[in-house]
């Protein structure tokens, strides 16, 4: 299929925002040498300072630009972080078809002249948010066929949830040669339903109600997921002419429309990424300022950093900051227990981060993981910086080892993105040299990574295997 602009087709290094939303024509000439996996070089033991930006949210991004496919004419979003997901998503809706087009800093989606209801299958591979256009193909076009998704190996991650409830709402759902073939065979579209999840998944919550959106009369979903991811999407299909109600409950109210249209919408800011630079002030016992934030998406890891002795200014609507100085918190921070729950719960996505600055506090915490079934594989390698950790099935037992004791610098590999991330922060906080391997992982979910980190005072350096330090691609979205 002829496409005007292809990210994936330039091998420009995954932490530049350029390399999705730069004007297509300066792509042209792409850079000779094949970029190599980078490792990312970490001289730490030093204090973090200054103020960092918080991107869009990986994970309202990817579900809303699946949802442009639920729309007539153009879809303008901004804030959409520059990530490698979100490059992969850009690729499934052009293999699609999609004209995907940047116009001061903004990304532009039309998604009228489809070709395909097929995306391209390698893409979906990559991540789990490609799966999502599953929803709005079969509602807008009445069929779909969609390659199982791939994300981080964290769990079985089953679709059982997705297929049942496009069931539901009267579609024919195969698994057939490795992909998800779904048809609407009543001539007419999709059916409003009202049907309940057997346990709240984002995912399955996000496809569903994209396509109940563009259902004939009314869906009720019970046991809905209630994350802030959620609240995004509903804002988008509502200014798209949806009629959602009860984002962020447990129940969703659709009444099906018959077409929606593309709008003007800002992703939301990434809450992961907020909590993520908070652990890394906590965990090298920093004092840095960051924005934009929702403070209410963050209560749960708020209050755990509060209890563990940080100190958290909220310096205005969308400004925090958070001191862990030891002058200001006493000698040290204390550890603290999780069980990661559905929001507003403490997020899945922060436990390994968490671990991370656990293994940093006194006394012994209790970490248990309810999400997912296997998302400990950091584990292994945070004890190789001399974390003192005990793994039970997914409970872990972190036995703090306070300041006098830090952690060492260490050769680590990433295997997943927030694990990966864990390994970043532990390199940041350890004395000496750590080089953390896999870090494309890391590269799905952290915009302009070690540039954010090198603007907090940190010595990180990104190398290739070939080309020695990588170059520096500090150009920014609103440049563009
Ligand atoms: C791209 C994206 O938004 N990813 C996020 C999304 O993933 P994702 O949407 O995949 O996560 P889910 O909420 O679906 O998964 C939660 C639980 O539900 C189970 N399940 C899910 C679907 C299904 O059909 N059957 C089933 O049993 C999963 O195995 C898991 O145990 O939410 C997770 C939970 O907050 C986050 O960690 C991910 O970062
Ligand atoms: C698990 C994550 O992403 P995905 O669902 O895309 O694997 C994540 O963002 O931490």
């Amino acid at each position: 299929m002829a496409s005007k602009f292809n990210p994936l087709r330039y091998d420009l290094p995954p932490n530049t925002r350029a390399c999705l939303f730069q004007d297509p024509k300066q792509l042209s000439s792409p850079p000779k040498t094949p970029i190599q996996d980078p490792k990312l070089i970490i001289n730490g033991g030093s204090t973090l300072s200054g103020h960092v930006s918080i991107s869009g949210s990986k994970n309202s991004a990817l579900p809303i630009l699946a949802a442009t496919l639920c729309c007539s004419g153009s879809s303008n979003l901004k804030n959409v972080p520059c990530l490698s997901d979100t490059r992969t998503m850009a690729s499934i809706l052009e293999s699609l078809g999609a004209q995907l087009m940047t116009f001061n800093g903004e990304i532009v989606v039309n998604t009228d002249g489809l070709l395909s209801v097929e995306p391209d299958s390698a893409e979906i591979r990559k991540l789990r948010g490609g799966f999502f256009v599953l929803g709005p193909l079969l509602a807008r076009f009445g069929e779909a066929t969609v390659g199982l998704p791939g994300g981080c190996d964290i769990g079985t991650r089953p679709i059982d949830l997705y297929i049942h409830g496009l069931q539901a709402l009267g579609a024919t759902v195969e698994l057939r040669d490795g992909k998800v073939q779904a048809h609407v065979s009543n001539g007419k579209g999709l059916t409003g339903a009202s049907f309940g999840l057997d346990c709240p998944s984002v995912g399955a919550t996000e496809t569903l109600m994209m396509a109940a959106c563009l259902a004939e009369g009314n869906t009720v979903i019970s046991n809905a997921a209630q994350e802030p991811e959620i609240i995004d999407l509903a804002g988008f299909l509502t200014n798209c002419g949806a009629a959602v109600e009860g984002a962020g409950t447990d129940t969703l109210y659709i009444s099906g429309r018959r077409r929606l249209y593309g709008s003007e919408y800002s992703i939301m800011p990434d809450r992961i990424e907020a909590g993520t630079y908070m652990l890394a002030a906590a965990i090298t016992r920093s004092h840095i300022s960051m924005s934009p934030v929702i403070y209410s998406n963050l209560t749960s890891l708020l209050d755990k950093l509060s209890r563990a002795g940080c100190k958290i200014l909220h310096l205005s609507d969308d400004t925090l900051e958070l001191s862990a100085v030891p002058g200001a918190t006493g000698d040290n921070l204390q550890g603290f227990s999780i069980k990661t729950r559905p929001f507003p719960g403490f997020p899945t996505d922060l436990q390994p981060l968490t671990m991370a600055l656990l293994s940093t506090c006194k006394g012994i915490s209790v970490i248990e993981e309810t999400v997912f079934e296997n998302r400990m594989s950091h584990v292994t390698e945070l004890q190789k910086f001399g974390a003192k950790i005990q793994v039970c099935g997914s409970t872990a037992l972190v036995f703090g080892k306070g300041n006098a004791s830090p952690l060492c610098g260490s050769q680590v590999i990433a295997t997943d993105l927030r694990g990966g991330m864990s390994l970043v922060l532990a390199g940041l906080a350890a004395e000496g040299c750590t080089e953390i391997s896999g870090i494309s992982h890391v590269d799905r979910g952290y915009e302009s990574l070690e540039m954010k980190l090198q603007g907090l005072g940190a010595n990180v350096t990104r190398m290739t295997s070939s080309s020695g330090p990588s170059q520096n691609f500090g150009i920014s979205f609103a440049s563009l």
